[in-house]
Order: structure tokens, then sequence, then C-alpha cells
């Protein structure tokens, strides 16, 4: 089956000066057409660089290693300039958690969203994309420039420009993480239900995992440049199969309010020079073995899921990881 995304065993790296960093050590991820997703992980775990690499949008110091990522079978690092451009204009659309520097500074707003919309368009039509992203005075809005908007206003623009040409996919990365917290389940409700009616997938990546889960109908846990947990929204988060998944759970504040960024868990995660030689989440599992430090976990399918841990089976049998997750 052509999966609308489908990244494989990616292993990108940042080449700096004095040292190299291993962001994607093996990333695996698949989405099908109109199929939400949320990609969760603390800081650092990857989901930037995987969401950049579905638009072949990486900074120049990317270097891709090895694996392949397409989108609707095509696969992108063997794509000229002009083809990528052609695929991103067709079927992908970007909203990024900096709507104001998002947008062009010293374009008007209707110039800006004709231009999105890839083809010619009257003015009725740019304001009915405004409406859509419940934006009042489209007319107004039309004349006004970046900076005469509030950051809530400029994402609605930015969401607006992303979906008029009717994406087949849509990624979102932190599209609220910018925005006040009233303002940020508007937003959020306002990008599912634009792609729910035009049949748009979601990739959303975000650290805040109380969001996600009754809006994507999938959820995928990275950790060290790997999805170590992959499947339901749902059971991902209220069952979890990976002893990360289970710790960062837990770090959500059952009664913090909606959008708070997640707690850290004890210890740091991992800042990669190379592929990690075992499970990247070793040093901080209360469940490692000898095995978690010399051997990279594959994926098993567990409960529904996809997990990479050695240990995923033999946890879940004896419910362990509701028990206890991590060391402190
Ligand atoms: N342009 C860059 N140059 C060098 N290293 C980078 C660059 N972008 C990301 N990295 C590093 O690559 C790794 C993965 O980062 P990435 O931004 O993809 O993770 P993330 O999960 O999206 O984190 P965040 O939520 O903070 O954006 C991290 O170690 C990060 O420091």
């Amino acid at each position: 089956m052509t999966h609308l995304l489908d990244a494989e065993n990616l292993v990108i790296d940042y080449v700096l000066a004095d040292r190299r960093v291993r962001a994607l050590d093996g990333a695996s991820l698949t989405l099908a057409d109109g199929e939400t997703l949320a990609l969760v992980g603390e800081s650092g775990s990857g989901k930037s660089t995987l969401g950049s690499a579905a638009g072949r949008l990486l900074p120049s110091s990317a270097e891709h290693r090895s694996g392949d990522i397409s989108v609707a079978g095509e696969s992108l690092f063997g794509l000229s300039p002009a083809r990528i451009r052609q695929v991103r204009r067709e079927r992908l659309g970007f909203v990024f958690q900096d709507p104001i520097g998002a947008l062009d500074p010293t374009m008007r707003i209707g110039r800006q969203v004709l231009l999105a919309q890839g083809r010619r368009a009257d003015r009725a039509t740019i304001a009915r994309h405004l409406e859509r992203v419940r934006l009042r005075d489209p007319d107004r809005i039309m004349r006004a420039f970046p900076h005469q908007l509030s950051g809530g206003m400029a994402q609605r623009v930015a969401i607006a420009m992303a979906m008029a040409a009717r994406p087949r996919l849509l990624v979102a990365d932190e599209p609220t993480a910018a925005l006040d917290s009233q303002v940020r389940q508007d937003v959020l409700d306002t990008v599912f239900a634009l792609a729910a009616e035009a049949g748009t997938g979601i990739l959303l990546l975000t650290h805040d995992l109380s969001s996600v889960s009754r809006r994507c109908g999938r959820m995928a846990v990275m950790y060290g440049g790997r999805v170590v947990e992959d499947g339901p929204a749902a059971d991902v988060m209220n069952a979890p199969r990976h002893p990360y998944t289970a710790a960062l759970a837990r770090s959500v504040p059952g009664n913090a309010p909606r959008g708070a960024r997640l707690e850290a868990i004890p210890g740091r995660p991992p800042v990669l020079s190379a592929g990690s030689a075992g499970c990247a989440f070793e040093a901080r599992c209360g469940f490692a073995i000898e095995r978690c430090r010399t051997e990279r976990p594959e994926a098993t399918r567990v409960d529904g899921r996809t997990v990479l841990c050695h240990r995923a089976a033999e946890l879940a049998r004896d419910r362990a990881l509701s028990q206890r997750g991590v060391t402190t």
C-alpha cells in the first residue's frame, strides 16, 4: 500500500564546524490519507527534523545519511528542486511555531494568501479562506501587514495559507506554543476542523500530550531520533507499552491547565553524535537490562501498536509499566 507519508529508517545528522549531531537515528513513521497523528517527545528528540524532512525543508547543515522519506510514493531525496517545490505546493502545507516569522513582513496579508493558493483568485475567494479560519473583517485583514496582527490572528492567517491549496498533508510544528492559553484550543480546533473538511492528513508535532490524545487518531512517541511507540492515541496515552511513553504520560500533570508543557523526566535526553549502540533510553529506564545497552531494539507489535523495546511484550504481560517506570 502506498502511504501518504512514509519515513523508513531515516538517518539525518547536523554537521557543525566542531561536531556532528545525529538528529534522526533510524526514524520510521507512516501516515495514511486523512489520518491525524501526534508526534510527541521531549525537546531534542527529533520531531522537527522529521517534520521538516517531510517537505525536504531541512537546513543546509543537515546531512541525509541513509533511509528514505516519501510523500504519496515519491521519494523526496531524489527529486529535482523544481519537482520538490511542486510537491510542496500541491500536496503539503506547513504551519510553524512562530506565526509572525512565517509571514513576509513587507507584503499585505491578502497578497500572501493569494500566492499561497498557487493560482489566480478574486477578493471574495481570499476573504473566504480567511473566514474559514474564523477571522472576522477579512477585508481589513487582507489590507494589513503581519506586524499589525496579534499572534493568534497571524497563526490563523498562516493556517489559511497552509490550507488554501487543500494539501493532502499538513505538518504543524508546535503551532500553538507561542500563543496565549485561551486561543490555543481555538486555533487547534480550527486546524482540525479545516483538515477534516478537506480530507487533509495532519502530522502534529507537539510537547503537549494533553491536547492531542482527544484530537488525533494516532500518537507516535520519539526518543533519541527514533519513533519508539506508535499506535492509537488513546491507547498509547492511557496504557503505554514503552517505558519512555509511560514516563512521559506520567509527567503530564493531571490537574495542570490545558496546554501546559510537560514536566521534565529525571535525567536528560541524549544528544547523539552517531548511531546509538543500544536503546537510547537505557540510561534513564528503570527496566533496562544488559541487552538494552548493547543491542538496538527493533520494532515489535505489542497490543496493537509498534514498540521499540526489548522488554515490551514481557512488561505488557506483567502490567509493570502501570506500576513504575523511570529511575530517579
Ligand atoms: N540546525 C541544527 N543544527 C544543529 N543541531 C540541530 C539543529 N536542529 C536540531 N538540532 C539537534 O538535533 C536534535 C533533534 O532536534 P529537533 O529540533 O529535531 O528535535 P525536537 O524534538 O523537534 O525538539 P524541539 O521540540 O526542541 O524543537 C537535537 O539534538 C537538536 O539539538
